[in-house]
């Protein structure tokens, strides 16, 4: 029913046959505010009705040709008003007609006054019953109201009590969850929903009682095939009941599901990226600090993938990492050495591994060495067979480390020193590769002033002829008086030197301080000395080499057939037409070449002939067991026999006992330096032991 606000309290149609009554009542109606228009019969009360609907009809039960009961009747079948089914309608009925009180609400009445009249409080009783007809109107809009919003949402909507029972439930329009209402109104909610959630609503319920404040919580329904995310809010309805909104969140969840995955997945290989492996490890720190465990970051990097993209595409450099991690993801399954282990790319063609629960070390090296067998299995990709190796290294939690950015650092860096071991290698990082790191670092920068602090020194070694005794060569070997270490050997920082191109400075320091000796040499002792000066590969493949050697014979005047320049089997391997073509210039400048360390490399005898270099120089590892070594002394025997054969002399190094130098006079052996002939001495010593041999016959050495 509308309600009308009216500066009056309201109209009030009166129908009664009496006049008298009828002024009565609109006397007692006027008392209390209220407007009346009458009616003397049923038909003009209808017609009164539906000319203007009343706010309330007073009807008399007792009216000729149509009685209050039709009359009633026939206001509530009103259909052209709306008013007609909800406007109050009190029946005046007669003393004790308790036949007629019933019939007057069949015919739809809302109340009844029986005579005789009580008019003063007539008017009390028609406001009261406008106003509960009032409150009811307005019960209806806020009814209306309440299911036009319900209807609205796509949210199923329940009723429960403190008890768990559903009072209501209305399937929302887009719920797939939800159950048939006959399904759940009356029923205790663990008929309804799986245990666990039942129990987990009973719970939120009691809660919400008690706080009166509204909680919301998520569940899973397996529906089918397909498993639905749902979120339930619960509000206390203030009558000791609770009333719940459940909307299914499964498409939410899904996006919610992909955005993860595309923050968390490396797209080229689908295996978990950066930010995950960063996630995970701090959950497996966290983890492992609680529960006392162990566990292992490996970190892996492909030694040639650079050199495979840059040759045969960027198309083929992602096949690559595709298979890699395939064959990782392959690798580190669960077996005997380890349980569980996850695996991440970080980017580029580096890897990463975490092994939770470590219970030995030597498991991770395990784990390694079949990442490293898994990748050493040729690739076949879009055509192309390609070879790659691994260099892995490897960080203990809580050995290396007690924390992520720590634990990933010295794997990275262990899997450095890997490479730089030779690469297809796996290195544990160890508090000492730090100190050795360090003071790797701490060396280069002393080897950087070495050379203008004047610390490098020369010592050299005498050569003797075998078969006359003589000296006739020396050979420079260098040494580093360092500031705070005292004396450093060649093998210590040579390799640094090499690295960090050190190496070309300090050899043409060597070069030259080795060609002025030789010149004071044959000066002052009258003596043509040889002097044999070890080349570094890093040298050797300088191009500024020749015009360095030619500067420092030129400088000193030293004649190039006394300057012989020394060589391993290795410098000559590597890159065989640069190497003809360096060799070719040396030559050239009239200067010797000689093979040093021979039989440590894997050069063949005929190999070497194309080199035509003049000797041989078998290496010390030799010559150590001689003579009780009889597999030794076959191999000096050979080299000695072919070199012969190509016309190359022989030196034998590391000669420490007369013993030695006996059989290798024995097997033809042109020379020989070792320390049963003299140690690496100063010039000085040279020169004292040149002096106290008597001069050769000949100026020229062999
Ligand atoms: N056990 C034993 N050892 C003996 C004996 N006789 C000589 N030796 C040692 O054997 C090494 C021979 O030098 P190398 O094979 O050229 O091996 C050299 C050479 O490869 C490199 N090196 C030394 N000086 C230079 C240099 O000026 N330039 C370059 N590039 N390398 C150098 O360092 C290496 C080591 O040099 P050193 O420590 O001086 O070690 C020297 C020498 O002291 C012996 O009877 N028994």
């Amino acid at each position: 029913m509308a309600v009308h606000p009216s500066p009056k309290r309201g109209t009030v149609l009166v129908a009664d046959d009496d006049p008298v009554m009828r002024l009565l009542m609109l006397e007692m109606l006027a008392q209390v505010g209220l407007d009346a228009v009458e009616a003397e019969d049923g038909p003009a009360a209808i017609a009164s009705f539906q000319r203007q609907p009343p706010d309330l009809v007073l009807l008399d039960v007792d009216m000729p040709n149509m009685d209050g009961f039709e009359v009633c009747s026939a206001i509530r079948a009103l259909e052209t008003h709306a008013a007609a089914a909800t406007v109050p309608i009190i029946m005046v009925t007669g003393g004790d007609d308790l036949e007629a009180v019933t019939h007057a609400y069949e015919a739809g009445a809302t109340d009844f006054v029986s005579k005789p009249i009580n008019w003063p409080i007539l008017g009390h009783r028609v406001l009261y019953v406008l106003r509960a007809s009032d409150a009811i109107a307005r019960l209806r809009v806020a009814d209306a109201h309440n299911r036009a919003v319900l209807a609205a949402i796509p949210d199923t909507f329940f009723r429960l009590n403190r008890d768990g029972v559903y009072l209501d439930y209305e399937q929302g329009h887009e719920a797939n969850s939800a159950f048939p209402q006959e399904h759940c109104v009356g029923r205790h909610v663990s008929e309804v929903l799986p245990e666990h959630i039942a129990g987990q609503l009973l719970e939120q319920t009691q809660a919400v009682l008690a706080t009166q404040h509204i909680r919301s919580f998520d569940y899973e329904l397996q529906q089918g095939q397909q498993q639905r995310h749902f979120e339930a809010r619960l509000v206390s309805t203030g009558a000791g009941d609770v009333l719940g909104l459940v909307r299914d969140i499964s498409e939410r969840k899904r996006a919610e599901e992909q955005i993860r995955r595309l923050a968390y997945c490396d797209s080229l290989t689908g295996i978990p990226n950066r930010q995950a492996f960063l996630e995970l490890l701090e959950r497996e720190l966290a983890h492992s600090r609680q529960a006392g465990k162990k566990f292992a970051v490996l970190f892996m990097d492909l030694d040639a993938f650079k050199r495979i993209n840059d040759t045969l595409g960027h198309n083929v450099g992602d096949l690559l990492l595709q298979t890699v991690s395939e064959r990782l993801r392959e690798t580190i399954r669960p077996s005997d050495v380890v349980s569980h282990s996850h695996l991440a790319r970080l980017g580029g063609d580096e890897f990463t591994i975490l092994i939770p629960d470590l219970e030995r070390v030597e498991n991770a090296l395990a784990v390694a060495q079949r990442v490293k067998d898994a990748m050493r299995r040729p690739f076949q990709l879009d055509g192309n067979e390609i070879f790659v190796t691994a260099s892995i290294g490897i960080s203990l939690y809580p050995a290396d480390g007690e924390d992520s950015e720590s634990l990933l650092k010295y794997a990275d860096t262990a899997m450095y020193h890997a490479k730089n071991c030779g690469k297809n290698n796996a290195k544990l990082y160890s508090s000492s590769l730090t100190m050795q790191i360090m003071s790797h670092v701490k060396l280069e920068v002393g080897l950087r002033k070495a050379l203008q602090n004047n610390e490098l020194y020369l010592l050299y070694q005498p050569q003797i002829d075998v078969s006359s005794a003589q000296i006739v060569g020396v050979e420079a070997l260098v040494r580093w008086r360092h500031p705070e270490h005292g004396i450093i050997p060649p093998n210590d920082f040579i390799p640094l030197a090499e690295e960090t191109g050190l190496i070309v400075p300090i050899g043409e320091w060597v070069l030259r301080t080795a060609c002025t000796q030789a010149k004071a040499w044959q000066q002052t002792c009258r003596r043509a000395i040889r002097m044999a000066v070890n080349l570094s590969a890093r040298q050797f493949k300088d191009e500024n080499l020749t015009q360095i050697v030619l500067s420092a014979l030129g400088d000193t005047g030293l004649e190039p057939r006394l300057l012989e320049l020394e060589l391993t089997e290795g410098t000559l391997m590597d890159d065989a037409r640069a190497t003809m073509i360096m060799l070719e210039q040396l030559r050239g400048i009239g200067v010797l070449l000689s093979i040093d360390d021979f039989g440590t490399g894997y050069s063949s005898m005929s190999y070497l002939k194309r080199f035509d270099v003049r000797a041989l120089k078998i290496d010390k590892s030799f010559i150590v067991g001689l003579p009780q070594d009889s597999e030794n002394a076959a191999i000096t025997r050979a080299i000695i026999a072919m070199a012969h054969g190509l016309k190359m002399i022989v030196v034998a190094e590391g000669v420490e006992t007369g013993e030695q130098l006996l059989l290798l006079e024995q097997y033809g052996c042109d020379m020989a330096q070792g320390y049963f002939l003299g140690r690496p001495a100063p010039q000085d010593a040279i020169t004292r032991m040149l002096a106290a041999q008597r001069a050769p016959a000949s100026p020229a050495p062999p």
